[in-house]
């Protein structure tokens, strides 16, 4: 059974559409990326999920259970770390920690808290209001993280971490997934992303693009660069190609296709082509074209 089910939900701000007719599902255990341009709908998406604003259409299903109909219940079982941490800034971290046990009826195991104040090395006698935006977001991390929730949800969770605290992060969160953890990452780092999703799903203008299995990414789609004075676009087309970038002595294209039909086809030609190189895409490249593209296009 999925751990997320979203259901044709869709969002509407007056007239502005956030989020329209979005599916698609998480297993459970899990690595999920979440990508897409600035504005695409991510945060509203997860803003519905966790029940924080209402939708206008469609299901939504966490740990098997529909929301809101279940939110408390579903809550207990979640950590969520929001793109903009804010907690009541009087209150000191250790008070934030115990409260987030609290709320999950935990009396909480004082040794592991102490294992991640030193992990994300965080005072926890410090007011949160006096914290830097790195460390406001460590603390948002721990309070994610320390009742040992099925469900990670995360909306930018590297956003103002230095590289050593980002390590030690993505380093608990793969020993949580281990553990049976689902982690549901926004991010616009699509390295991080690749480095430790399984699958990612990218959306644009509140609309799902598509749900990418990112072991076959690589494997997939080439990049492949022509040089030459008179380059042979229509052929390009023909055999497949999309998001033909040309310059004037230069044409960029991805492929899906062979590479057998792909260098036939080249040889056939009676241009003067100079050179020609196919590249393998990485995830960067893969979304970056995704971002460029025109919508319809062939991805
Ligand atoms: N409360 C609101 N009222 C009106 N419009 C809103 C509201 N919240 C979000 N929006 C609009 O909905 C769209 C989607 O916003 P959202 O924050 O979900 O995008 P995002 O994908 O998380 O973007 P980013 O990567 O920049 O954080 C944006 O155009 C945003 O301006």
């Amino acid at each position: 059974m999925p751990v997320i089910e979203l259901s044709h939900i869709s969002k509407r701000f007056g007239k502005f559409v956030a989020v329209n007719d979005l599916s698609f599902s998480v297993e459970q255990g899990e690595f999920f990326g979440f990508i897409g341009p600035n504005g695409a709908g991510k945060s509203t998406t997860m803003n519905m999920m966790l029940n924080f604003i209402k939708r206008n259409g469609g299901e939504i299903s966490l740990l098997g259970k529909s929301v809101p109909q279940h939110d408390l219940d579903v809550k207990k079982r979640i950590g969520y770390v929001p793109s903009d941490v804010r907690f009541y800034p009087q209150l000191r971290v250790q008070d934030l920690i115990r409260y987030t046990l609290d709320f999950h009826h935990m009396e909480g195991d004082q040794a592991e808290i102490d294992r991640y104040c030193e992990l994300f090395q965080i005072d926890r006698k410090k007011k949160f209001g006096d914290l830097s935006l790195g460390n406001k977001k460590k603390v948002a991390l721990v309070c994610a993280l320390i009742h040992h929730p099925e469900l990670i949800i995360m909306d930018e969770p590297t956003n103002g971490l230095d590289p050593l605290m980002h390590a030690r992060l993505f380093r608990v969160l793969k020993d949580k997934q281990e553990q049976g953890a689902t982690i549901f990452l926004s991010s616009h780092n699509l390295k991080e992303v690749e480095d430790y999703c399984s699958k990612v799903a990218f959306i644009r203008s509140g609309q799902l693009v598509g749900v990418e299995d990112l072991s076959q990414v690589n494997k997939k789609m080439k990049i492949v660069t022509l040089k030459g004075s008179k380059l042979p676009f229509d052929k390009m087309k023909a055999i497949g190609a999309t998001c033909i970038k040309k310059e004037e002595q230069e044409a960029r294209f991805l492929y899906e296709g062979g590479l057998a039909q792909l260098f036939s086809t080249l040889s056939n030609l009676s241009t003067d082509l100079e050179d020609v190189t196919v590249a393998n895409r990485d995830l960067e490249e893969q979304f970056m074209s995704m971002y460029e593209c025109q919508e319809g296009e062939r991805l």
